[in-house]
């Protein structure tokens, strides 16, 4: 089986009856997303909040139950991806541009779980590039804010343009080389105005769940 298939449908095991789950983005969580799908059709019982629209269109086409936003303020479970994973569970997100609802939706979980392949496991993050998002106004001077931390920033494209956030923002994809302090980071980035949120997800994950393309599972 696929690796991230495997992981996907590891996580899916968490999830108990009456649960409230959080949904995450991206190739990995589209496999949890189709577990839970099975799940619900077999009788379960939950209800979730997707992280972005993509997430929620595909909730949908499985008949997962939703919540509305104004009923949302814990979830039990939140299944999502990551675009690394250093050895302390910190974590880069926002490879596809889901991470300021990624981070709301984590910040109000009990339990965090991350499911990825094992391509995505680093001893030390920043070979991939941190995805900030920034508000369009003057993203310019933004990113000049945050080359002054030794980054180099790339405005994220897509196909037709500016890539744009289900938020409406811009992403800035920021090289800052292999991070020292991960932490510190984190929180100057969130200290320049413009500035809406960034892919460090610091302390936030409880359990990784990793597949290995030979077929084995690792859980810690
Ligand atoms: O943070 C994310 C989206 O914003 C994803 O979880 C992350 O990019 C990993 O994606 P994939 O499972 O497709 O490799």
């Amino acid at each position: 089986m696929n690796p991230k298939e495997l992981a996907g449908k590891k996580a899916a095991e968490y999830v108990k009856p009456g649960m409230k789950i959080g949904l995450g983005t991206g190739s990995t969580a589209f496999y949890a997303i189709h577990a839970l799908g099975t799940k619900v059709k077999e009788g379960l019982n939950i209800t979730c909040f997707p992280t972005s629209q993509a997430s929620e269109e595909l909730a949908k086409s499985l008949h997962i139950p939703l919540m509305a936003h104004h009923e949302v303020h814990r979830l039990d479970i939140t299944i999502d991806g990551a675009d690394e994973v250093d050895p302390s569970k910190n974590l880069i997100k926002g490879g596809g541009g889901a991470l300021l609802r990624e981070k709301i939706v984590g910040a109000i979980t009990d339990l965090y779980l991350i499911i990825i392949d094992d391509s995505k496991k680093v001893e030390r993050l920043g070979s991939f590039s941190v995805p900030v998002e920034v508000v369009p106004y003057a993203w310019q001077v933004t990113a000049g804010h945050i080359q002054e931390l030794d980054a180099d920033t790339t405005l994220r494209e897509s196909d037709d343009g500016f890539f744009v956030t289900d938020n409406g923002n811009y992403i800035l994809d920021s090289d800052f080389g292999l991070i020292k302090n991960v932490a510190e980071l984190e929180v100057k980035l969130n200290q320049i105005p413009g500035v809406v949120c960034n892919g460090l997800f610091i302390d936030m994950a409880d359990y990784i769940i990793c597949g290995h393309s030979n077929g084995d599972l690792e859980v810690y």
